[in-house]
């Protein structure tokens, strides 16, 4: 049997430590020529192709992930060239991603925690481009840190619950699997700039120091995943003969 977790030797040079398993972080994933290249891809893209959110807009590509199974669309050329370069590192456990979210944010813009559910297979690979963000984890509500040794209250705001961040460069690759996938909750607070603190788990690996006060620019995400339950469309669609 495939083990989910077997661990990834391409990977493991970038494995980010002192944090739970497992953050790998990749500092200039793709080369300047390539975000170029990728971001005029993503807005070459059909108006209609884009949906306006309130903190964001995002493209969906490959397919609406659904519980009863996602009806695969094909990835574009410029998109399925990324997801096989990033399989092939073994991220999914050997399967191929098959679907990709592209996420714009503008300065000032981010996304509520969360955690991204049970249709993908738990692992999530982002691509950066254009500006660097702060990805933010959190403790879910529910089980908060000190909720079973002591009688006080799970911790409840927001940055009581906040756990750690991770500064994701333009042109890094992040991939987050396990507990940092599972058990956590992940956002970016809609602010225009990120001040790094030793809540920066991954500051080693990162061109920027303790302190250091970073203006964001409008970043594009490529959110790359693998959706293993796919419905064949043909019957689905009742293409009949
Ligand atoms: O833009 C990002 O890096 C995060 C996006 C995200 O968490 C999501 O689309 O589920
Ligand atoms: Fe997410």
């Amino acid at each position: 049997m495939e083990e989910p977790y077997a661990k990834i030797l391409a990977l493991e040079t970038f494995r980010v430590e002192q944090v739970p398993p497992t953050v790998y972080y990749i500092p200039n994933f793709i080369s300047e020529s390539e975000e170029t290249y990728l971001l005029h891809q993503v807005y070459a893209a059909p108006k209609p192709k884009w949906t306006q959110l309130s903190g964001r807009k995002l493209q969906n590509w490959g397919g609406l992930p659904h519980p009863k199974g996602m009806v695969p669309e094909k990835l574009p050329a410029w998109l399925q060239s990324y997801a096989e370069k990033i399989s092939s590192l073994g991220a999914f456990g050997g399967k191929l991603a098959n679907h990709v979210l592209v996420n714009e944010y503008l300065p000032g813009q981010g996304i509520m925690p969360h955690e991204d559910g049970p249709l993908y297979f738990p692992t999530v690979t982002t691509i950066s481009l254009g500006s660097h963000t702060l990805l933010d984890f959190y403790h879910p509500v529910s089980r908060g840190q000190h909720a079973d040794s002591e009688q006080v209250p799970a911790p409840q705001t927001e940055e009581q619950r906040h756990f750690l961040s991770l500064l994701l460069e333009p042109r890094s690759l992040l991939v987050l699997q396990e507990d940092m996938y599972v058990r956590y909750l992940h956002g970016i607070q809609p602010t225009t700039s990120d001040t790094i603190t030793e809540k920066v788990a991954n500051v080693a690996a990162c061109s920027t120091a303790l302190g250091d006060e970073l203006l964001r620019g409008t970043r594009v995400s490529l959110t790359i995943r693998h959706v293993p339950k796919v419905l064949k469309t043909a019957i689905f669609l009742g293409k009949g003969k």
